[in-house]
């Protein structure tokens, strides 16, 4: 690996209004690098590689890009070609082909049309793994498809650096797997990777360097295979003070470490919620519809709903949560009809970006008697200190409670969404993939509350790609296939092959 950076960010800082998002922060990026970006939520990954990606500029810094000098500051940041950033919440146009969208972001005239373009998504798709048809829209291709395609779009587009923000949140294992080798490729043909997760074993995986950040700072950088996944946590949280957070070192470190949680099985065993041969359409393309499933939730428990992304996760949750019609089975619930969800896309189904944190966390408690007066108009006091004590109680990084909710990082604002979803304590709790996005304290709060909406009595229905993650907190996993909850596993089993199966369809 040639040792000269292709990228020397030095002395970075920027605040927005009251917060203070990055504190002369210094990054260097080699080529052939696998260069991973870690650190608590809000702690300013996101906002450095926005400035790197000449989406926003800084208060002060530059940078030297190939040996050529820029200053980061006012007017100077631009669109920078040389670094494709890949976001969380996807920038591909959902409507637009690949092709097309490979038109749009080059310089026109760089590819001649769209068969042109297409070709060259397929030559890369080879080169790099994965077959893709460039000529379908964006909305039909499963959620690993899209983003490799985004990925083959920066790389069509020539950038040297490629910028990743927690990809492999929302992806199955192997689809995880598959993007690895990806990545490794790329940077062994000398392009450069940034590799923003939260998932410390697979970031001493997969990157060669791991720089960890914490409020703004730097606060340490290694080579892979000098640092351990406990030594990542204790460095992105610094020493924990009992003020700050109610969750200790320890559990920090068993959450980073992926030790199950002494979930002791609900004692109470009555059913809640029974779904008997559903039968609905998927909400999205590529997406399974449900098929006749099948399934009970008991007060007390949480059962962890595994599967190959895309296989009905999506039309289950929305069924459960009351967005979805069925047109066929039953479903019969113990108690009001409101079941907390949190969804797997946030930015879609959660949140209103522009609207306020009073009002977005306001939604569900807006008609509580106690926040109108004469039953006539809003007690603007009333709300906005529940508000602010909900936020608080959530431990959401935020400077006030009437910025909108695109200011806040994403994973505080996923921790607002599950601190208003739990806040009613509803009898069904549908969460779906709940840490997407979440460092390891964040993580480590919303299990316990989830835990704790179980321990009152609660349902909770919780779905994710990582099976990890389902063993650390589910009394039982149930598996889907095509619409169908297909068998059951127990956390503790670690039958690979069985597992296997069952996500393959074969019951
Ligand atoms: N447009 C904005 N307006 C106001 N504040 C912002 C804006 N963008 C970011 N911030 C603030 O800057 C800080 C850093 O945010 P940033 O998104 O860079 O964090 P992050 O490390 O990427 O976090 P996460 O892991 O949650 O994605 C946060 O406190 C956030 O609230």
């Amino acid at each position: 690996m040639p040792d000269q950076p292709r990228v020397q960010l030095r002395a970075v800082s920027k605040t927005f209004a009251s917060v203070v998002a990055l504190q002369g922060v210094d990054f260097d990026l080699k080529p052939g690098q696998v260069h991973a970006l870690v650190g608590e939520n809000g702690a300013g990954k996101s906002t450095l590689m926005r400035i790197l990606a000449g989406q926003m500029s800084a208060d002060h810094g530059r940078l030297v890009f190939e040996g050529a000098q820029s200053d980061l500051t006012g007017s100077a940041a631009g669109f920078h070609e040389g670094v494709g950033f890949v976001e969380q919440e996807g920038g591909l146009i959902a409507e637009l082909s690949g092709a097309e969208n490979l038109l749009l972001a080059v310089p026109s005239g760089a590819v001649a049309d769209r068969r042109r373009a297409g070709r060259t998504i397929t030559e890369l798709a080879e080169r790099f793994g994965g077959a893709i048809d460039p000529h379908l829209p964006v909305r039909q291709l499963a959620v690993g498809q899209r983003q490799r395609l985004e990925i083959l779009i920066v790389m069509a587009r020539g950038a040297q650096v490629l910028v990743l923000d927690e990809p492999t949140a929302a992806l199955g294992t192997d689809e995880a797997v598959a993007l690895g080798e990806i990545i490794r490729k790329f940077a062994a043909e000398g392009g450069s990777v940034v590799y923003i997760s939260h998932k410390l074993g697979e970031v001493i995986r997969l990157a060669d360097r791991i720089t960890v950040m914490r409020r703004g700072r730097v606060v340490g950088s290694h080579e892979s295979g000098t640092v351990t996944v406990e030594q990542l946590a204790t460095e992105m949280v610094g020493q924990v003070v009992a003020k700050e957070s109610e969750v200790g070192q320890e559990e920090l470190l068993e959450v980073a470490l992926g030790v199950r949680a002494v979930a002791t099985t609900g004692t109470e065993t009555k059913r809640i919620c029974a779904v008997k041969g559903m039968v609905a359409p998927a909400p999205l393309p590529g997406e399974a519809a449900l098929k006749g499933l099948d399934l009970d939730v008991h007060a007390g428990e949480i059962v962890g709903v595994a599967g190959v992304v895309g296989s009905g996760q999506t039309t289950l949750a929305e069924v459960l949560a009351g967005f979805i019609r069925p047109q066929g089975g039953s479903m019969v619930r113990e108690g009001k009809d409101f079941a907390a969800y949190i969804p797997e896309n946030r930015h879609r189904d959660a949140v209103a970006l522009d609207l306020s944190l009073v009002d977005n966390l306001l939604l569900h408690s807006h008609r509580r008697r106690t926040f109108t007066q004469a039953g006539l108009w809003f007690n603007g006091d009333r709300v906005r200190e529940h508000v602010v004590s909900l936020l608080d109680d959530s431990h959401v990084r935020y400077g006030h409670p009437d910025q909108p909710m695109r200011a806040l990082s994403g994973g505080n604002q996923q921790k607002a969404v599950v601190g208003r979803e739990l806040e009613e304590a509803p009898l069904l709790v549908v969460a779906h993939n709940p840490f997407r996005g979440l460092d390891v304290r964040a993580i480590s709060e919303v299990r316990d509350a989830l835990l704790q909406a179980a321990a009152d009595g609660a349902g909770v229905v919780m779905i994710s790609p990582d099976l990890d993650e389902l063993r650390q907190i589910a009394h039982r996993i149930v598996v889907m296939f095509d619409g169908r909850i297909v068998g059951e596993i127990s956390p503790d089993d670690q039958d690979a092959e069985r597992l296997g199966q069952l996500m393959g369809g074969v019951a």
